[in-house]
């Protein structure tokens, strides 16, 4: 896993563990090896690590955090780096990152080819850096810098990585070559002041200003996650700790981190996005498909849809040409294009010079004849199945054979575009904002509003889904994707059914109708693109949504005309009906065989609806609560609300199995033992120990340390103390008889470091239950 050779007078370790020579076991072992022989080595007067094919190593190999941790660990490997009497240089190419970037910064060099990046993309992992990198990155570069790099997990181009100081030196040509030559130019040269834990942070004075405001700013920013405040708190310790105290502290924070349940969310998804590329069909897989070159291509209608696409396809540096059906229309979209572009410059999502190459890019269009060399044609004029019939009619006879003709719709059957080229005709749907999200897929949307025909209020949903992690609530995204746009679909729904939806309509092809959308539609409350939805917003196409009491007026009365008793409902009510049913759709989808993996759900979330990572994707979500659960709480909603919730076979038979936590995915393995217990202190304080043991079950391996484990005082009698498994999770449930606490193992796991510090105390009198413990302490297996 590390080759070891010798030229002239330099020792060569190179690591060899494709495809991105991550940091193995074995690949740790071979480091610390080459080490100890080439320091023995009378010969060798300097070393140079580096990585073999096409990467220095590109960090820890993330498959063993699911595993007990095997020595050597990285940063005794690291320390046998630094300590090394003969100059250690990191020769570096490809992508050197998380541990990759550590073992570097214990070398004594730092050299570079111009396209290598240097990171810390840990935090994407819901990690933080685990060897060293948040003590000995500030002592290199000073905070702000570190915290930039750490919290954020930015790949940074060799080039700044220069700039910062983190490389010594650039270079061109064979980078072997330029290692050997440096090393041995470095040979002789004093090593001590190149021992990054000797130095101090330089800005240190400035310490509490810079992390309190990196602390504010993380908070803003990744709300919600965990991982990014850790980085921070690590980071600072570099400052405020001796280095020995901040790696102990960076250690602890990592433990906890790693035994987190966003760390396994965002682990997951790491793997999740890998695996959706491997994807396979009946008429062909991954393997076999061969992609058809696109050169040109044309956007059908200038509306929020078709300019947002249009702006996707010249981000990426592909020609546009745009068709409207009106002067006034096209330029309308043109000045969209033009501002939306000049937007994600600002916001550093599209380089300067990308936004200039488009204008001259974008060719906009009133005739379709224009169209006939395009190798792409996206559709996004209004869901009306008559008039996109009529586009893809004219399309067909104006595009070449070979080129392809998509429907940017979400709800019409793309059988219906009737072509002479159906292989050639495809639905394309992208997500709004569509120059934004990564998603592009056909998706059911959940049904939101019948919350609040029963009395729920918009703001209080969209509030309650965005401290669960979504970015934007539902009606927020509703009036973002257009209340004019959900009218016309339901129009031609009802269509397609033979149907037409009038004031009383209260079900549509058997499911349940709600005309909320239709009374905002009908008083020209479109969404943001009117300035008026289910918000108001500062101007037509505002971004700022304040609460709108008119709005709210419009609901009311629809309830009243409706005969609706408003009823409250609860934050775990809103949670559950939004999250289940789409967990519910999730399984129809496998059922069905539209989707072959729960991955491919989730990934879908991930990015078509920025699902929070740290949640992992709906279904990860529903394993962590247990299928039991939610498939009793569909049921529940089922039976007690007209909703139409399509029963999954799938998830009502995974949802009875009952053996232990009954787990979908393997990354979250399976417990396979807990144990609880306590005991007294003098002092009247009951100390309450528990270890949990995880099987991660594809991995056939033990994770130990168990997953979770800890201690806690507890201020009280306690008669009964024993884990035990609730609805959702693993719980440590207290009881002195009267009373009972149930704590989840995963708020314990998160915030362990709190509660070792913290009292609780079980039942209201406590001071009656003070002196004595008694009782059978607690001891459950699975
Ligand atoms: C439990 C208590 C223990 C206490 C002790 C604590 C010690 C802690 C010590 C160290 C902390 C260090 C932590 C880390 O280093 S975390 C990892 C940081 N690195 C990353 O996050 C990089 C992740 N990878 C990437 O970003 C990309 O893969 C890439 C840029 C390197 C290459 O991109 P690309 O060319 O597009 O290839 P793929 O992404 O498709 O990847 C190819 C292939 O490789 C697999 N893979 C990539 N990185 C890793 C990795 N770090 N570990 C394992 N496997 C990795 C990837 O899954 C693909 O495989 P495939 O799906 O089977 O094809």
């Amino acid at each position: 896993m590390v080759d070891y050779s010798v030229k002239g007078q330099v020792a060569l370790l190179e690591v060899n563990n494709p495809p991105v020579n991550a940091l193995s076991t074995a690949v740790r072992t071979g480091l610390r090896d080459g080490i100890a022989k080439a320091s023995k080595d009378p010969k060798v007067k300097a070393i140079i690590i580096c990585g073999k094919g096409q990467t220095f190593p590109a960090g820890a190999d993330i498959r063993e955090f699911g595993q007990p941790p095997r020595a050597p660990w990285l940063i005794e490997v690291g320390d046998s780096i630094e300590a090394s009497l003969k100059p250690v240089v990191a020769a570096i190419h490809g992508t050197c990152l998380g541990g990759g970037l550590e073992v570097s910064l214990f070398c004594h060099y730092r050299i570079a080819v111009k396209s290598a990046r240097v990171g810390f993309p840990e935090v994407n992992l819901g990690l933080l850096p685990g060897a060293a990198g948040t003590q000995r990155l500030p002592r290199l570069v000073g905070l702000p810098v570190a915290l930039d790099m750490i919290t954020s997990g930015r790949h940074v181009t060799a080039l700044d990585a220069k700039k910062y100081g983190i490389l010594d030196e650039l270079v061109a040509g064979d980078l072997i070559n330029a290692a050997i030559k440096y090393a041995m130019s470095v040979v002789g040269k004093p090593l001590m002041e190149r021992r990054l834990r000797y130095k101090q942070v330089p800005g240190a004075d400035k310490a509490r200003e810079v992390c309190e405001a990196a602390m504010a700013q993380v908070k803003r920013k990744y709300k919600g996650y965990e991982a990014p405040v850790e980085c921070v708190r690590a980071v600072r310790a570099s400052v405020d700790l001796p280095y020995a105290d901040g790696i102990r502290m960076e250690s602890e924070l990592f433990k906890q981190l790693n035994a987190s349940g966003q760390a396994r969310a965002q682990q997951y998804a790491f793997f999740a996005e890998r695996t959706v590329s491997r994807w396979s069909m009946p008429n062909g897989s991954y393997r076999t498909a061969k992609a058809l070159p696109v050169k040109t291509t044309a956007v059908l209608g200038a509306g929020t849809m078709g300019t947002g696409i249009a702006v996707c396809l010249l981000s990426a540096g592909l020609p546009v040409i745009l068709l409207e059906q009106n002067e006034k229309l096209l330029q309308n979209g043109l000045r969209t294009i033009k501002a939306l572009m000049e937007g994600s410059v600002k916001l550093g999502k599209v380089p300067m010079e990308v936004a200039q190459k488009a204008t001259t890019l974008l060719k906009p269009t009133l005739n379709y004849e224009d169209l006939k060399d395009v190798d792409l044609v996206i559709e996004a004029v209004f869901e009306n199945l008559k008039l996109k019939r009529e586009v893809f009619g004219k399309l067909d006879k104006i595009c070449k054979p070979s080129a392809l003709l998509c429907s940017n719709t979400s709800t019409l059957d793309i059988d219906l575009a009737a072509t002479s080229r159906p292989d050639k005709v495809a639905g394309m749907h992208f997500f709004a904002p569509a120059y934004h999200m990564r998603l592009l897929e056909n998706i059911y949307g959940t049904k939101t509003s019948f919350m609040v025909e029963e009395g729920a209020n918009p703001y209080e949903i969209d509030q309650i889904m965005e401290d669960l992690g979504m970015p934007m609530g539902p009606f927020k995204v509703r009036d973002l994707s257009g209340i004019d746009i959900g009218w016309r679909i339901t129009q031609e729904v009802a269509k397609s059914l033979g149907t037409t939806i009038t004031k009383e309509t209260k079900y549509l092809g058997g499911e349940r109708y709600c005309g909320i959308g239709d009374d905002l539609y009908e008083k020209g409350r479109h969404g943001r693109k009117t300035g008026l939805g289910f918000y108001k917003y500062e101007k037509k196409g505002g971004k700022i949504s304040t609460p709108d009491p008119d709005a709210l007026d419009i609901i009311e009365a629809y309830r009243q005309r409706r005969g609706i008793v408003k009823c409250k409902i609860s934050s775990q009510e809103v949670i559950e009906r939004q999250m289940y049913s789409s967990i519910n759709e999730g399984f129809k989808i496998l059922e069905e065989g539209i989707c072959t993996r729960p991955e491919d759900i989730d990934i879908s979330w991930l990015y078509g609806f920025t699902f929070p990572k740290y949640l992992g994707g709906p279904m990860f979500y529903a394993s962590r609560i247990g299928l039991q659960k939610v498939y009793e709480r569909i049921c529940y909603y089922h039976e007690n609300f007209p909703l139409k919730q399509r029963d999954c076979k799938d998830l009502r038979r995974r949802g009875s199995s009952t053996s232990g936590v009954y787990t979908m995915y393997p990354a979250l393995g399976v417990v396979i033992n807990s144990y609880c217990d306590m005991t007294t202190d003098g002092g009247g304080w009951t100390w309450v120990f528990w270890e949990v043991a995880v099987d991660a079950a594809t991995r056939c391996c033990w994770r130990s340390p168990p997953f979770f484990y800890g201690y806690v005082e507890v201020y009280g009698y306690v008669e009964v103390c024993r884990l035990c498994r609730g609805n959702d999770n693993l719980h440590l449930l207290l009881s002195n008889g009267e009373s009972e606490m149930r704590f989840d193992m995963e708020d314990f796991n998160n915030n362990t470091r709190y509660l070792q510090y913290t009292t609780f105390t079980v039942g209201n009198e406590t001071s009656r239950y003070l002196a004595t413990l008694s009782g059978p302490s607690g001891n459950v297996g699975t």
